[in-house]
């Protein structure tokens, strides 16, 4: 469960998002809206890639980011930098660019970085790994470089290293621009048997059928929260 209180952001001193609340404890949510709109901004705030200009996030009970004017009391920037750990640990984010997340050139090597941080034992990280990349389709590409993939095999690998981590909640951003309709698919089925909270931002709205709830943004605002046919055709409706 994720929580968004009076949430702003600006940008180079422009407005972006204004005034969300929104309490989301659906399985899977979906956010759409036109280029532009603030979904980029808004999924980033769920793991505080984005911090609010003004308002909180919270993840369960804990504040994410204070409200920027509540002065720099020093206390309170520590439990603000507890939350934002919390945070990061516990939701995970999908780049929409696979490069701004793969960091080491091999590809079993990036996907063991982040389980090293947790300090889980090397059978363990191995055993995480192998189930992943079998999930995922992409176990023969465990000892490839991983500057030689395709786009496509970078956003699995992406996803892969997310999945690795076992996060409460799993955030992705645009996750299929790169993806053939194979492995489109096989993401489809992957997201679907996760256990986890799925919040998935997308132009692809055929991914949104079966999801619980669709937010659609326009000029940083929620102008529709609802299931998915409701939400689309009035998203193709501001189109027509
Ligand atoms: N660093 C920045 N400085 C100023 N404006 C920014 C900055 N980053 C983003 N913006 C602006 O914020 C707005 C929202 O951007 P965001 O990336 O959230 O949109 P989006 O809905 O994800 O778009 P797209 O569908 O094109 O990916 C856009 O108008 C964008 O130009």
């Amino acid at each position: 469960m994720i929580v968004f209180e009076n949430v702003s952001v600006a940008k180079g001193g422009r407005p972006v998002l204004h005034d969300i609340n929104l309490t989301l404890g659906d399985r899977r949510i979906g956010i759409i809206g036109r280029n532009g709109s603030g979904k980029s901004t808004l999924a980033r705030l769920f793991n505080g890639l984005e911090k609010p200009t003004r308002g909180h996030v919270r993840l369960g009970s804990a504040p994410v980011a204070p409200d920027q004017g509540a002065g720099p009391d020093p206390k309170a920037g520590d439990s603000a930098a507890d939350a934002l750990r919390h945070l990061r640990r516990h939701v995970g984010f999908v780049f929409q660019n696979p490069d701004n997340q793969i960091v080491y050139p091999i590809v079993r090597e990036d996907l063991e970085f982040g389980l090293k941080n947790l300090k889980l034992p090397p059978d363990e990280r191995r055993r995480r790994i192998k189930a992943t990349m079998q999930r995922l389709g992409i176990a023969e590409l465990a000892d490839r470089f991983t500057h030689e993939l395709s786009g496509g095999e970078k956003q699995l690998v992406a996803l892969a290293g997310v999945l690795v981590m076992q996060p409460a909640m799993i955030v992705l951003d645009e996750p299929t621009t790169l993806l053939d309709l194979w492995n489109r698919r096989r993401l489809l089925t992957v997201l679907e048997a996760l256990e986890q909270q799925v919040v998935l931002v997308t132009h692809d709205l055929d991914l949104l059928d079966g999801f619980d709830r669709v937010l659609l943004i326009d000029e940083g605002r929620v102008i529709a929260d609802g299931p998915p046919h409701e939400v689309t055709d009035r998203y193709r409706s501001l189109a027509a």
